[in-house]
């Protein structure tokens, strides 16, 4: 029996800068941005918009336009880094919302969690619900990865800014892929890219803030959460890079088989924090997995580098990146960083090129390269189905991204540091953050959502 994914949809921030216009603010030049990173727009959440609202509005989109009887699904999890709360999951507001739109005991018997394990959560929520899937053919499961991609202003990280959700329905015999049963993975502990509490003192908050109350009853020193994370971009490219290769060889010791394996996939899915990160990393797996061995077991450590580098310039290497990962980059040059999203993402996009293209990829194979900081890459494969196209009929991704509104750089900062209050698109049909509770006690703090006709 088949297990897979059944149905996707989608909801990114539909307000975006041109990344030119912040390369021109930041003094970098374009082409770095563009030609060298792969970025064309990088999109971020208005002011109604946060983590809760991507979710709900991509499950919402998944559950109308697929018409799911809730009373099917088992289980909603979901992939993120950007918790709101740090008890309640995410996955409980969806719960909320989707009782307020589809009645109150839609999900009474459904679990529900929260997986988090930086970019690679969504991935994780995957795996869990394929296993739960293949023990109870005949029960359902949703897969909803949601965050916004956020770092500091003038950070190196600041150009790979995005924000979105999708919602991915999981069945046996699915109609757009089925995914194999090996699953390699390599893990390792390390700081490339992290989201700490910070201790801040009492008297600091209060000199910077409001009467309000709850600060009354505050520590002497209390630890807040920045949605920005601290990172090293290089020594994260390294670790992305180490954890991916070792994933994918290991991939091939489970599957017992010496073949270059990527030359069996039609197409390579990998986590992009942004689009050309995939082609950039995987020049060391094609150097080292190459039929004719391009780099031997025996090269001297100096010359590892120079050969990769070598391979990465070469016209094979050029032809390999546009038959096999051009398609996944296309959306990402358009979004930016989606985290958990990001790897469902370029499946999208991917499936999305070959449907607006008219070239029918049922049968073929998909190779994932999946990463998430912290570190963990996990690689498998999947076989695009029969079905795919009419199941992704209604998905109009590219349509969507086109659709999508330019900010100026004003507007951008002032979204960043939370200053905007009004919104710069007006809402229609979708969730919106409603209200966040000020002043009853044992509510502060809790969110409100709404939805809007
Ligand atoms: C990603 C970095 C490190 C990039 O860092 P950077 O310093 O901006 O860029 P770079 O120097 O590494 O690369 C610039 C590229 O542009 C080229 N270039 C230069 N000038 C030109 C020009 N004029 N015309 C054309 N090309 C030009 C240059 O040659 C080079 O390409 P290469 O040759 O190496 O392929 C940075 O943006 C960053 O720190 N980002 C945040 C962290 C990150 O995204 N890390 C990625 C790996 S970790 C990960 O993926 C997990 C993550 C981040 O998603 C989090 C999670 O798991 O939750």
């Amino acid at each position: 029996m088949k297990t897979g994914i059944d149905a996707i949809s989608f909801d990114v921030a539909n307000i975006h800068l041109p990344i030119k216009t912040l390369a021109v603010a930041r003094n970098i030049e374009p082409e770095k941005l563009e030609k060298g990173l792969g970025l064309l727009k990088m999109t971020l959440p208005d002011v109604h918009q946060d983590a809760v609202v991507f979710g709900a509005n991509a499950l919402t989109k998944l559950i109308l336009d697929n018409e799911i009887n809730l009373n099917e699904i088992s289980r909603i999890y979901v992939g993120t880094e950007s918790a709101i709360d740090s008890s309640k999951p995410i996955s409980s507001f969806l719960i909320s919302l989707m009782e307020q739109k589809f009645g109150e005991d839609a999900l009474a018997e459904c679990d529900v969690v929260d997986f988090t394990f930086a970019c690679i959560g969504g991935v994780d929520a995957l795996q869990n619900c394929l296993d739960f899937v293949k023990l109870n053919p005949s029960k359902k499961a949703i897969v909803v990865t949601t965050d916004f991609a956020k770092y500091d202003l003038n950070s190196t990280g600041e150009y790979t800014q995005g924000a979105g959700a999708l919602a991915m329905l999981i069945t046996s015999n699915p109609r757009i892929i089925a995914f194999g049963d090996n699953w390699a993975t390599s893990t390792k502990g390390v700081f490339d890219f992290f989201k700490p509490y910070r201790t801040i003192s009492k008297e600091a908050i209060i000199n910077n803030e409001s009467n309000d109350p709850w600060f009354d009853n505050l520590e002497a020193e209390i630890e807040i959460h920045k949605d920005q994370p601290v990172f090293d971009g290089q020594y994260s490219n390294q670790c992305y890079m180490d954890r991916t290769r070792n994933a994918y060889f290991s991939f091939k010791k489970l599957k017992n088989t010496t073949e270059t394996l990527y030359n069996t996939w039609n197409s390579i899915i990998m986590h992009l924090p942004y689009s050309f990160q995939g082609r950039r990393m995987l020049s060391e797996i094609y150097a080292l997995d190459h039929a004719e061995k391009i780099i031997s077991e025996n090269i001297e450590p100096a010359d590892y580098q120079n050969k990769i580098k070598e391979v990465a310039k070469s016209e094979e290497y050029k032809k390999f990146v546009t038959e096999k990962l051009q398609p996944a980059e296309l959306a990402s040059s358009l979004i930016g960083n989606l985290y958990t999203g990001s790897i469902f993402m370029g499946l999208l996009s991917t499936l999305a090129h070959y449907y607006d293209t008219k070239n029918d990829v049922a049968g073929s194979s998909f190779g994932f390269l999946a990463y998430g900081s912290g570190s963990k890459s996990k690689v498998f494969e999947g076989t695009i189905q029969p079905e795919w196209q009419s199941a992704l009929a209604k998905t109009k991704l590219f349509e969507n991204l086109t659709a999508s509104t330019e900010i100026g750089l004003e507007t951008y900062e002032s979204l960043h540091k939370k200053e905007q209050k009004q919104s710069v698109l007006t809402p229609k049909n979708e969730w919106v953050l409603d209200r966040i509770e000020k002043e009853i006690p044992n509510l502060l703090g809790a969110r409100y959502y709404k939805w809007i006709d």
